[in-house]
């Protein structure tokens, strides 16, 4: 693995005019010439193009020590900064979180929006959205794993942000994850979808459960279609995965599966779905139309999750192959 402690440190004076092959290479910049994604109580701050679009600020460290001492707060606040990762374009990403500083006034400086992580990701486009779903969740964990949960005493980070170690035993600390399972259930002709009475008014998705300790991917897409709407699956197959930050960063498994068409009758677990429901190609299609959420006010509508969703993904490839 990487060692992003000695990625740092081993600096490059100034940014690579063409693009790199390697990671490696790619990942020789510092926090002084990469740009840094700003968070606000784990919110990140978005502006609004001038197409109307939005899109996650990003600052130089030197744009950020001037906002930091513009606001009367210690520029050491820098060193929180958290290694993301490294652009397309050879640039180092960072994020921070700024939640000991007044958000108006950080807002203010930087000519833009602390907006919540649910909200962002209706306004963000693809390749946008992950990155920030990426900072939030290193963001969250860095202050949520302080103190060694073993011993107790306080926990420190590397300079790239990527472990923490115990001050006391030395014990070394990563970024966890949980593995959820994802699934889009067809019967042949329809697909099923669910909503949890927490979903955004109309929005449907594929069904989904966290892997229990011991479980493989199989054993937990079984057991939560079982437990969940009653049904008994046959054909699994994997599509993809995703990063997903909600509730506390989870690994997302796309697969789909298949049950008989002799039995598709549905027993809704209703302490952990709202509803339940097969929709048909064409009823998916229209879904697949809605652009943007219902307003209130507006007459009800079937809608399904953004874009950048693997729920989408698992959706969209279910119609490809009804299509084929
Ligand atoms: N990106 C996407 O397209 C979609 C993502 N999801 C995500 O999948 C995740 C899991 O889906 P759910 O139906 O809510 O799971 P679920 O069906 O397992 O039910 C959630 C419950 O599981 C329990 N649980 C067990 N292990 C847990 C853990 N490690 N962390 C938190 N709770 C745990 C809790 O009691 C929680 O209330 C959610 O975070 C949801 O946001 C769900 C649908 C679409
Ligand atoms: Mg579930």
């Amino acid at each position: 693995m990487l060692n992003p402690l000695r990625i740092l440190l081993s600096a490059t004076k100034s940014l690579p005019t063409r693009r790199c092959s390697g990671y490696v290479s790619r990942m020789r910049f510092t926090l002084q010439s990469g740009r840094i994604l700003l968070f606000h109580r784990l919110s990140p701050l978005l502006q609004r193009t001038e197409r109307g679009t939005f899109r996650p600020a990003a600052f130089n460290s030197s744009d950020v020590q001037l906002i930091l001492e513009r606001l009367g707060s210690d520029r050491s606040l820098l060193k929180e900064a958290v290694l993301l990762g490294c652009s397309e374009q050879n640039q180092a990403e960072f994020c921070l979180d700024l939640g000991e500083l007044d958000q108006a006034a950080v807002e203010e400086e930087c000519e833009g929006n602390f907006v919540d992580l649910r909200k962002s990701f209706f306004l963000l486009t693809g390749a946008e959205a992950p990155l920030v779903s990426k900072g939030q969740a290193l963001l969250r964990w860095h202050q949520t794993s302080r103190f060694c949960s073993a011993t107790g005493q306080p926990t420190h980070r590397n300079q790239a942000g990527s472990q923490r170690v115990c001050s006391s035993t030395g014990t070394i600390y990563y970024p966890k994850m949980s593995p959820v399972v994802i699934v889009l259930v067809s019967d042949g002709k329809r697909c099923l979808l669910g909503r949890q009475a927490s979903f955004p008014r109309g929005m449907y998705s594929a069904l989904a459960g966290f892997c229990d300790m011991g479980e493989c991917l199989e054993e937990a897409l079984c057991r939560e279609v079982a437990e969940e709407v009653g049904l008994e699956v046959q054909r699994i197959s994997y599509s993809s995965s995703q990063h997903w930050p909600f509730p506390h960063s989870s690994f997302l498994l796309g697969c789909h599966a298949s049950v008989s068409p002799a039995h598709t009758q549905l027993n809704v677990d209703v302490t952990e779905l709202e509803d339940a429901r097969w929709f048909s190609l064409e009823e998916i299609d229209s879904a697949l139309q809605v652009r943007s959420p219902p307003r209130r006010g507006d007459a009800p509508v079937v809608w399904l999750p953004p874009k950048h969703t693997i729920a989408r993904q698992l959706i969209t490839e279910w119609t490809d192959r009804q299509r084929e």
